[in-house]
């Protein structure tokens, strides 16, 4: 028994044994091991408390890092949108209300924005913060919150301040303190641009706004126009003011249905035709028409949050209001020369007609000009000082800011006084020209015949243009443009301002003028030539009313206060529009077709000069300054002068003397061509001693500069000698031969001893005086060198004094004149030219100051005028002279 105990206890002892063994062992491991992971997570977790610590590092770094970024941009956001709200917060929108004052908004352009207070954004120290904008006029309707009420004066002072006088209304509903909350602006009551209504004019009031939407619709944007906005961007006219209807307090739960739905329909239709409600109050439901401005924030700046201003001192509103006030009783600006320029320059086509604004119509619109194939011509109207000349002005910056200089050309004649049209050429005080101008004239009224030229000119363009026409199959200048598309085809325009001067004298100038005038009347409708004539009394014009044919062309009609008879005899319109309008009417004066027109002032330099300057800045590279033809001006000896083409014989070979300029269109000289044909001879007639020289002078100059010539000399009066001594050293400066005789005798008996090949030139002053040292045998051989000289190329040019001595001196009652082909006469009186003249009883001549009569039988039917130049510059001087003499 005790075997099998003590085996069994003794194998029990050694598996114990082993369990223990290994359980030790076990523990041993497993102690290791928790020793090994506590070595690992306190390792771990060093590891990781590094870590955060880098990370909490590097994080708060990068937050930096943002946070300075941030600002940056907050800053530079900041920046941008103040730069951005920069224009509306200058100007009487935006400044501040200690730098406050008045002034309109461009009128093209939206209303400004209305500054309420600032953005609270933006951290650097004293850094502009952007401001809180509101939009009212031309933007939206406002909501005041209750508690925003303080921002109402400014809000109203900024929109006063923005417009022109009369330009905002204001109509106050204020139950409560019945016009109390608003007591500043009274001034403006009682001047009609502000109202106050109490709680029974409510109705009232929202139907009298909605009529007034329903009638700018009907009768002011009438389709053509979406908002008065759009109307003011596209023609830069306001013709209505805005108004806001201020609802202060209003319980609108006590309002009636309709009166709700008069608000909704102001709501929704007024912005448009400037109709802006500002509703002060919780009450009005939102609307995207409504603009809310509450003390911190907006509905237009979102999160952000907005600092009020302080309301404007009272002494600043009550100030202001009565200085519109008063501004609005003196009555508004008129319209303005810019009202009428467009924005870009040179846009329109002149194929169809000239269409342009001229001022201000009773409606508000710009009432417009037509000139094209009707109405073709124009007639303007008015007693001196009515505004004739200004109103051409103003046409005539509208026009020539519209079309391009290859679109229209204008010659413009002035017949009174003045130089007015002068600045159109430029001079030494202002270089600028108008492009389009060919040719102006001023100080005419004693140069009938410049008028006349004009005519004539116009008439050989109408020529020019029928003949293209034709070949083209064209009926009107229209056509012709369309088939002809590279042509230079433009509109033409004349002007002659004060034109009865051209047409009073019963004399052959009136009578070409008025023919010519018909002509171009009747057939310069479609060749695209224009005429625009005004006169301070067209009643008093009878060659005008004498001819009910030319008449009938001028269908546009535009009179100036009290114009007479310009208008159909049963239109008293002149008689009844107050200064600085004119009636406009394009059926020849009928009352259906009366148009009443505000005119700009457009004549002033300061209104004038900035126009043209641009104008001129913008001209084609070949655009030359127009002609200034100045009837006080007097043109000097020009070096070349352009010499007209001979109609017959060779040209070049003969001498061409030049004797004065040509009342004409170019500035051509009147010429004496000095071929070797019997006649060819000159007789100055008069006794105005310096034109006699100049004309002699220039004559002679004109050919020796220009051919080896032999001159000679003689001169018998006092007076002149010393001018023909100068003419004699300038002679032999262009390399002439010049010799002096000191009688008319000697002159006679030697003229055929030396003939030459080259032209041999007599210049002989005051013939008439040799008297009795010229016996009958003598005059004989002075007729004979006029009869007979020319063929051997002696041309005499000489001076007599009266038509009675030149016929004297050419044989008395028997005298031939056809030893003298030209003449030209000064101060001698029409009748007097019988004997040399074509026309019987002679020419119709008045003498006048620096003005000669000219007549060369080879190429004249009738005389005409010429100014004679002015030598003096060209002569040497008497010291010159001696010196010459001296150094010889
Ligand atoms: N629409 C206007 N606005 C302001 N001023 C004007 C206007 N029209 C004319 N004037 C001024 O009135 C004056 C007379 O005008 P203007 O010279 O045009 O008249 P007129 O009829 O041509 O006179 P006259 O025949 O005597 O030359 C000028 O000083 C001119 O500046």
């Amino acid at each position: 028994m005790a075997g099998w105990r003590t085996r069994l206890s003794r194998q029990v002892a050694e598996d114990l044994s082993t369990a223990r063994g290994a359980a030790r062992r076990l523990a041993q491991r497993a102690s290791a091991a928790a020793d090994s992971a506590r070595t690992t997570a306190a390792e771990a977790l060093e590891a990781a408390r590094a870590k955060h610590s880098g990370l909490t590092a590097t994080h708060r770094k990068v937050l930096d890092g943002i946070t300075v970024r941030a600002e940056r941009e907050i800053e530079s956001a900041v920046a941008a949108l103040c730069a951005a709200t920069g224009p509306e917060a200058t100007g009487p929108a935006g400044t501040r209300w200690e730098r406050w004052r008045r002034e309109p908004a461009p009128r093209r352009e939206p209303m400004w924005l209305l500054r309420i207070g600032e953005l609270a954004v933006g951290s650097a120290q004293g850094a502009e913060r952007p401001p809180a904008l509101a939009g009212l006029a031309d933007h939206s309707h406002l909501r005041l919150r209750a508690d925003a009420e303080s921002a109402l004066p400014g809000i109203l002072l900024r929109t006063l301040g923005s417009a022109a006088p009369g330009m905002v209304r204001f109509t106050v509903y204020d139950p409560e303190r019945l016009g109390g909350s608003l007591a500043g602006f009274a001034p403006l009551a009682p001047c009609g641009l502000l109202g106050f209504v109490g709680p029974h004019g409510l109705g009232d009031m929202l139907d009298a706004h909605v009529e007034h939407i329903r009638r700018i619709n009907a009768t002011v944007l009438a389709g053509d126009h979406a908002s008065l906005l759009d109307l003011a961007v596209r023609t830069g006219r306001r013709p209505e003011p805005w108004r806001v209807l201020v609802v202060l307090a209003a319980d609108m739960s006590e309002w009636t249905k309709e009166q709700r739905a008069q608000l909704t329909r102001i709501r929704r239709t007024g912005v448009a035709c400037g109709v802006h409600l500002i509703v002060v109050g919780d009450d009005l439901p939102d609307d995207t028409d409504t603009m809310t401005v509450s003390a911190a924030a907006t509905s237009l700046t979102g999160a952000a949050r907005v600092v009020l201003d302080p309301p404007p001192g009272q002494a600043l509103v009550t100030g202001t209001c009565r200085e519109v006030a008063r501004e609005y009783a003196a009555g508004p600006q008129p319209t303005q020369l810019t009202d009428l320029i467009p924005d870009v320059l040179w846009t329109e086509s002149s194929a169809a007609g000239l269409l342009v604004p001229i001022g201000e119509g009773r409606d508000g619109r710009l009432a417009e000009l037509p000139l094209g194939d009707n109405p073709p011509h124009a007639l303007i109207g008015g007693p001196s000082g009515s505004g004739k000349t200004n109103l051409l002005f103003a046409w005539l910056g509208a026009l020539t800011s519209r079309y391009h200089p290859d679109e229209l050309e204008l010659y413009l004649l002035d017949f009174k006084e003045g130089v007015s049209f002068a600045r159109f050429a430029g001079g030494k005080r202002d270089p600028s020209w108008l492009p389009h101008v060919k040719l102006v004239g001023v100080n005419i009224n004693d140069d009938r015949e410049f008028g006349l030229a004009l005519l004539r000119y116009l008439r050989d363009e109408l020529r020019r243009r029928a003949e293209a026409a034709k070949r083209h199959e064209a009926t009107k200048l229209e056509e012709l443009r369309a088939v002809d598309p590279h042509g230079r085809w433009p509109r033409i325009m004349a002007v002659v301002d004060e034109f009865q001067v051209l047409l009073d004298g019963r004399d052959g100038v009136s009578a070409e003028a008025v023919n010519l005038l018909e002509d171009l009347a009747r057939r310069g409708r479609s060749q695209g030539i224009h005429l625009v004539l005004a006169s301070q009394d067209v009643a008093g014009i009878e060659a005008l009313w004498g001819r009910p044919s030319l008449i009938a062309q001028f269908t546009l009609r535009i009179a100036l206060p009290k114009a007479r008879r310009l208008l159909a005899d049963t239109n008293p319109a002149a008689d009844e529009i107050p200064r600085f309008h004119a009636v406009v009417n394009a059926d020849s004066g009928v009352v259906a077709a009366n148009q009443v027109v505000r005119l700009p002032d457009a004549g002033g330099r300061a209104v004038w000069d900035p126009l043209q300057e641009k104008l001129w800045r913008a001209r084609p590279a070949d655009n030359d300054s127009p002609r200034l033809f100045d009837g006080d001006h007097v043109p000097p000896l020009p070096d070349t002068p352009v010499l007209p083409t001979p109609e017959a014989g060779p040209a070049g070979d003969v001498p061409v003397a030049v004797l004065g300029q040509a009342i004409d269109v170019t500035s051509r000289p009147a010429t004496l061509r000095l071929t070797r044909t019997p006649g060819r001879n000159l007789a100055v007639l008069g006794t105005r001693t310096t034109e006699v020289c100049d004309i002699l002078a220039g004559a002679a100059l004109s050919v020796a500069r220009r051919h080896p010539v032999r001159v000679t000399l003689c001169c018998l009066d006092p007076d002149a000698a010393p001018r023909v001594y100068l003419l004699g050293g300038a002679l032999e400066a262009s390399g002439a031969t010049v010799d002096w005789r000191d009688s008319l005798r000697e002159v006679v008996d030697t003229w055929d001893s030396v003939v030459t090949e080259e032209p041999h030139l007599v210049l002989l002053y005051a013939v008439d005086a040799a008297g009795t040292t010229m016996d009958g045998p003598a005059r004989q051989r002075l007729r004979d060198m006029l009869l007979t000289g020319p063929e051997r190329r002696v041309h005499t040019f000489g001076w007599w004094r009266s038509v009675p001595r030149l016929r004297e001196d050419l044989g008395g009652f028997a005298a031939r004149f056809d030893s003298i082909d030209a003449w030209v006469a000064l101060d001698v009186q029409g009748p007097e030219l019988a004997p040399l003249s074509p026309q019987p009883g002679g020419p119709a001549w008045y003498p006048r100051t620096r003005r000669g009569l000219y007549f060369d039988r080879a190429v004249h039917r009738n005389p005409e005028v010429l100014i004679p130049y002015d030598t003096s510059g060209v002569l040497p001087t008497v010291d010159n002279l001696l010196t010459q003499e001296a150094r010889r």
